[in-house]
């Protein structure tokens, strides 16, 4: 199991030695959490950390109950049917909420959500058993309120099944999916967001790499109408997780090859077992939980994939480790590591952890970038002004340039993400009481934010529906919340640690792909579901004809 073989390095590494004198088979994973101050690599580290905002005490007294925050009484029935079942009444809540914004139930999220917000007003409460209950948010103010005074103790709940997988598989010190918790999270966020932010530019060129790679495969799969076939998609999820393996692991994994990838490499191993767990994962998250008490195929799947990724993952952790031991023994620099052996660096860290970092990153954020082009080619295909303005500007700029430099490309990014965002909804557990619209809610209440239903807010932006680019190139946003109003990567110390990344390689692709091609979809509306690893409407049959100079 790699866990030993994890134990055996992390001893080595202390040791500076290839021999371990450790039984591996007395090693356990009790022998890791015990060993807190497991210093994996001492070295020199150059990483900055910058302190979150502090939190502002709670000021005003003249707030409402927290009781008498309005929210459907039906719900009530259902939460007193809940407390039966004992742990699963505020995630029931959750899961539900998840479930009607993606259309799990056949129901149009937006319209759901809006009749709550229509109903009860700008704060909605829905009430879950063990009197933890759910409040429901969709203002920009009301976000920023809670989103202003974020500190490292706050922690967020969200794909409870990954959780629960990563708690009996693993032994981590601080991170749990997606949720970093704990007294050192600013320290360890900088550990993880520093080499993927710090570093963006130095990655261009090899993302250049893999977006040329990425159109000489779109060649090879578009037909004789020029078009792609119906499953595009995955094309572009091999495009996305060929940057991630260069980014995080230095590695070149074959997802793009061009006749296609090896389905035994472990490109193809990786592939298959991340787009299964993604199935896995929607599977027990959107419906009724009951992988909670049993080992339901969904669960089974789940942990049987996420094994599979760890198996690939951790022979890649494991070069990193050796690899840092070597650079150690000859005194050589850190500066070009790749994330990976960043990460390791940090004492804080544990493999363990490492290991939930990448699988985090794998499954959610290669989905969140893959979700952003799909979306963006759909638009700009049906914008044609807006794709004539993006080949208008590449051409100007050599293919050297910042990619997050070029504004009107950015502009689109933005504003596909506005109309799009891919993951919709943000949540929040309260590390202090707030008063919000006057209501006193108090420390410990899961909050969630409906973020996108400010997006189509015409309040906020003019011809909401509309895909309009120059909005943010234009002053027209100037009101004082709308930073909050549209929030695709997140905000403040949880905030994506990649945008920066993404950006980039969002930008790089569209810059290959306009200065080339036209890209035409001449099908009907093309939307993405808004569930956790939405999945197009359509077939992405989208139509690349080749420029004539
Ligand atoms: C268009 C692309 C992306 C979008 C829109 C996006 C969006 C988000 C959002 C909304 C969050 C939660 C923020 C919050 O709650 O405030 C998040 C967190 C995160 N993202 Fe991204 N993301 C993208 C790409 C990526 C990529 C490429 C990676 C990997 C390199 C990544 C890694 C992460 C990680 C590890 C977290 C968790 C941070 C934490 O727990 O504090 N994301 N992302």
């Amino acid at each position: 199991m790699w866990k030993n073989r994890v134990l055996a390095l992390v001893q080595q590494s202390k040791n500076f030695s290839f021999s371990t004198r450790r039984n591996l088979q007395q090693a356990t994973a009790v022998e890791i959490k015990d060993s807190k101050k497991t210093n994996l690599l001492d070295t020199n580290v150059y990483l900055s950390v910058t302190k979150p905002s502090t939190v502002q005490p709670l000021q005003g007294t003249q707030a409402v109950a927290y009781d008498d925050i309005p929210g459907p009484l039906t719900l009530k029935v259902v939460a007193k049917f809940w407390e039966i079942i004992p742990n699963v009444g505020t995630e029931m809540t959750i899961s539900l909420l998840y479930s009607l914004m993606s259309g799990s139930f056949g129901v149009n999220s937006k319209s759901v959500l809006k009749k709550f917000f229509d109903r009860y007003g700008p704060i909605v409460k829905l009430h879950g058993a063990m009197g933890r209950d759910v409040v429901l948010l969709s203002r920009p103010e009301h976000a920023r309120i809670i989103l202003d005074q974020e500190n490292n103790t706050l922690f967020r709940s969200c794909m409870d099944s990954l959780d629960k997988y990563c708690r009996e598989f693993r032994v981590c010190k601080y991170i749990e999916p997606f949720s970093i918790t704990g007294v050192d999270w600013d320290t360890i966020i900088r550990t993880i967001e520093e080499p993927t932010e710090a570093t963006v530019f130095k990655h261009q060129r090899r993302v250049e790499e893999i977006c040329d790679d990425f159109i000489q495969r779109m060649l090879m799969v578009r037909n004789t109408q020029e078009e792609v076939p119906n499953d595009f998609k995955t094309e572009i999820l091999k495009w996305s997780l060929e940057c991630l393996s260069h980014v995080t692991l230095n590695k070149n994994l074959g997802f793009l090859n061009p006749e296609g990838v090896n389905i035994t490499s472990d490109g193809g191993r990786l592939l298959t077992s991340i787009s299964t767990t993604r199935d896995a994962l929607r599977r027990c998250e959107h419906g009724v939980h009951l992988w909670r008490f049993l080992e339901t195929p969904s669960w089974k799947s789940l942990v049987n994939n996420c094994h599979d990724i760890d198996d690939i993952l951790f022979k890649y952790l494991e070069n990193a480790i050796n690899c840092i031991r070597d650079k150690k023994m000859k005194n050589a620099n850190f500066k070009e590591a790749p994330t990976i052996e960043y990460m390791l660096l940090k004492e804080k860290l544990l493999p363990d952890d490492v290991m939930t970092i990448l699988l985090d990153m794998f499954l959610v954020g290669a989905s969140a970038t893959t979700h952003t082009v799909q979306q963006l080619l759909y638009h700009l295909s049906k914008n044609t002004r807006c794709q004539i303005k993006v080949h208008e500007e590449i051409s100007k700029h050599s293919i050297d340039t910042d990619m997050r430099k070029l504004p009107y490309l950015q502009a689109c990014i933005k504003e596909c993400q506005r109309i799009d965002p891919p993951i919709s909804i943000m949540n929040r557990v309260l590390s202090n009481d707030v008063i919000i619209h006057h209501y006193r809610i108090p420390k410990g209440t899961p909050v969630l934010f409906a973020t996108h239903l400010n997006n189509f807010r015409e309040e906020y932006f003019e011809d909401a529906h509309k895909f309009k680019p120059e909005r943010w190139i234009s002053s027209d946003l100037s009101s004082e919340y709308q930073g909050y109003a549209t929030i695709p990567f997140g905000y403040g110390p949880k905030s994506c640690m990649a945008k920066e990344l993404a950006e980039m390689e969002i930008g790089m692709l569209l810059y290959q792909i306009y200065k080339r091609f036209r890209v035409e979809y001449n099908y009907g509306e093309l939307k993405g579901s808004k569930d956790l690893f939405s999945s197009p409407s359509r077939p992405l049959k989208f139509r690349f004809v080749e420029r004539k100079y």
